[in-house]
């Protein structure tokens, strides 16, 4: 990545924006200290934001916020970008319908991810979210854009805006960074409850044709 550190400010707005969504990560119970991420496209410029490596939560403002090309080079702000950027480059050069990603080590979901088990159909909620199980990715190391790889590679032609890359976490994506956001959230919320029902006994799985109906349903009739 070729940096050019200018600290002109641009993208201030949507920057803010960008570290404002963060605070729902760590409100979720998402992230730990300072693992995780969150990017979004530029409207109209082939440019993304996102989150500068290793800053701290708290700390968080539009100025912890990187502006970068689609190769990943930085193209302003004084922070290092997030160790995931060529990752979620990759992401973004690949599937022009993602504006935003997230990741987090959420325990539950990141559970699944130990185990290299997808999280089957069992929850309303996720035939709603996910139209289906949340798929597992590959294992691939962090730092170029081999995550990347993994993700596109799993959720191409999936419904689930979610992926557990093996042995990693969850990396999510969505038309927007709260929409991955809220993917994020959900993720975690029902890893939760398939955990524990797997406690209890073996889920009972939703018929295909009702986790079509329910998906129809929410993505294109619920809410205002
Ligand atoms: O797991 C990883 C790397 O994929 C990250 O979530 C780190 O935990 C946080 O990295 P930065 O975004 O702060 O560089």
């Amino acid at each position: 990545m070729t940096a050019t550190l200018t600290e002109r400010g641009t993208h201030r707005e949507q920057r803010g924006h960008v570290a404002r969504l963060h605070a729902e990560l760590t409100r979720y119970g998402l992230v730990t200290w300072t693992s995780g991420n969150v990017s979004e496209r530029v409207p109209g410029e082939d440019l993304f934001l996102i989150k500068g490596s290793g800053v701290s939560y708290d700390e968080l403002s539009w100025e912890g916020v990187t502006v970068c090309d689609l190769d990943g080079g930085v193209v302003d702000g004084a922070c290092k970008p997030s160790s995931d950027t060529d990752a979620h480059a990759f992401v973004y050069r690949s599937m022009p319908e993602v504006a935003g990603q997230v990741h987090t080590h959420s325990p539950y979901a990141t559970a699944w991810a130990a185990r290299a088990e997808e999280i089957p159909c069992v929850l309303t909620a996720m035939a709603d979210e996910f139209g289906g199980p949340i798929p597992v990715g590959p294992f691939a190391l962090i730092g170029d854009d081999s995550i990347g790889r993994g993700i596109v590679a799993t959720l191409r032609g999936s419904r689930s805006p979610a992926v557990l890359m093996r042995n990693h976490g969850v990396f999510t994506v969505g038309p927007s960074a709260r929409a991955a956001v809220k993917a994020a959230v959900m993720a975690e919320d029902v890893a939760r409850t398939v955990h524990l029902s797997r406690q209890l006994g073996e889920p009972v799985p939703i018929a295909q044709e009702h986790v079509d109906a329910l998906y129809a349903r929410y993505q294109n009739v619920y809410g205002q």
